[in-house]
């Protein structure tokens, strides 16, 4: 199968590069898969550039990284009779990025796709890297592959759509950029405050931060695991309040909670101080409502971190802040000590 050029397009050109892409010879059908939102704010941009094509649409929503969704898709390349050489560009956020890359990778088992992602979330972070799939039986991305996209096209211009709630679960995946591998910018951001007119160069640092980490280690066997810092609590909350009807949080508002827990068990094992600690929530706490939960539910919500992808057998392996700007994995935590740091969270 020939590749196409393997890019990261940032900025207003981004549309004008896919259109490119997509118009090469080596490309015998496009697809274009959208949620229902999506279709409606993002499509009508991105249309002018496009060659022939057939839109395949899934209902918007985190609910909705299903096999069922995928079954729909896969359905559509069938009908269509796509070959190797079809490509799919999929227009949305983290969840049309993740399914539509999975679909891709394993149709025919693998054609290519490309990104375009239209929420913060999936500009700064989603898009880039590699890892796509779907939660399953409720536990967050269980089932999926590692398939890099041929090309990643972030055009700022889509998140004049976006409310200010989505935008802010994507600047949690870009707190976690600074807090992991940049403690200037956090520094920085701390004292300015959270007031931004145009996001590219935010986006730019945050996708030269991951693919930097992403090409040291691709298939997340060390490395990369510093990309999941407040993920193990982080996917837990998630997991268990999408399984409760009213009480869904994105995925960035988990994050950020995870990480205000993981910095605390970083701060437990002394490896962040007090002041560092509170610095973390102060900031957080400045963009983020405090994740609701009773007490009662922490054992519960801890024991889906069993599930996490970093574990090794029964050892729940964190990773945690040595400092800020740095991040070590593979540390083991306890399930009663993520109940004690959810505790901990819930008393803040
Ligand atoms: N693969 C990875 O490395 C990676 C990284 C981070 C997160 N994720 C995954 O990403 C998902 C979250 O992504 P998300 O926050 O983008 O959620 P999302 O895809 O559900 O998008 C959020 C909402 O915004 C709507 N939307 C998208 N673009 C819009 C626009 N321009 N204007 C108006 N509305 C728009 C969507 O329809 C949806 O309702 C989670 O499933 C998470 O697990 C994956
Ligand atoms: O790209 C990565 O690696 C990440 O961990 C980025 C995370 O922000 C993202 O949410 C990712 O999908 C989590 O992966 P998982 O392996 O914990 O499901
Ligand atoms: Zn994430």
């Amino acid at each position: 199968m020939k590749k196409l050029d393997n890019r990261i397009s940032i900025g207003f050109q981004a549309l004008d590069e896919l259109a490119s892409v997509l118009r090469q010879p080596a490309v015998s059908q496009v697809f274009v898969l959208v949620d229902s939102n999506t279709v409606q704010h993002c499509y009508p941009l991105v249309k002018a550039y496009l060659p022939e094509h057939t839109l395949v649409e899934i209902p918007a929503g985190e609910e909705h990284k299903t096999l069922a969704s995928c079954d729909s898709v896969w359905c559509r390349l069938t009908e269509k009779a796509a070959d190797r050489f079809a490509v799919v560009v999929n227009l949305g956020g983290g969840v049309v990025t993740d399914l539509g890359g999975f679909c891709a990778a394993t149709y025919k088992r693998g054609i290519r796709f490309v990104q375009v992602p239209t929420t913060l979330l999936a500009q700064v972070d989603a898009s880039v890297g590699g890892k796509t799939g779907i939660d399953f039986l409720g536990f967050k991305n269980q089932i999926g592959v590692f398939q890099e996209p041929a090309g990643v096209f972030i055009d700022p211009r889509f998140l004049t759509t976006l409310d200010g709630r989505q935008l802010k679960s994507g600047y949690a995946e870009v707190v976690k950029h600074w807090l992991i591998a940049d403690a200037e910018a956090f520094a920085f951001q701390r004292h300015a405050g959270v007031v931004v007119e145009d996001w590219t160069d935010i986006i730019r640092a945050s996708v030269a931060t991951k693919q930097h980490i992403v090409e040291a280690d691709p298939l997340e066997s060390g490395l990369r695991k510093v990309l999941n810092f407040g993920h193990t609590v982080g996917h837990a909350l998630e997991s268990y309040l999408l399984q409760q009807p009213g009480r869904e949080i994105l995925h960035g508002e988990a994050v950020a909670a995870g990480m205000v827990c993981e910095a605390w068990l970083s701060a437990q094992r002394g490896m962040l101080s007090a002041q560092e600690l509170e610095q973390i929530e102060v900031f957080l706490f400045s963009v983020f409502e405090k994740v609701q939960f009773v007490t009662l539910e922490t054992a519960v919500i801890a024991q889906l971190a069993l599930q996490d992808k970093k574990n090794s057998g029964t050892t729940i392996n964190c990773t945690l802040l040595d400092g800020i700007g740095k991040a070590v994995y593979d540390q083991p935590v306890p399930v009663a000590e993520i109940t004690e740091a959810l505790r901990y969270y819930h008393r803040l």
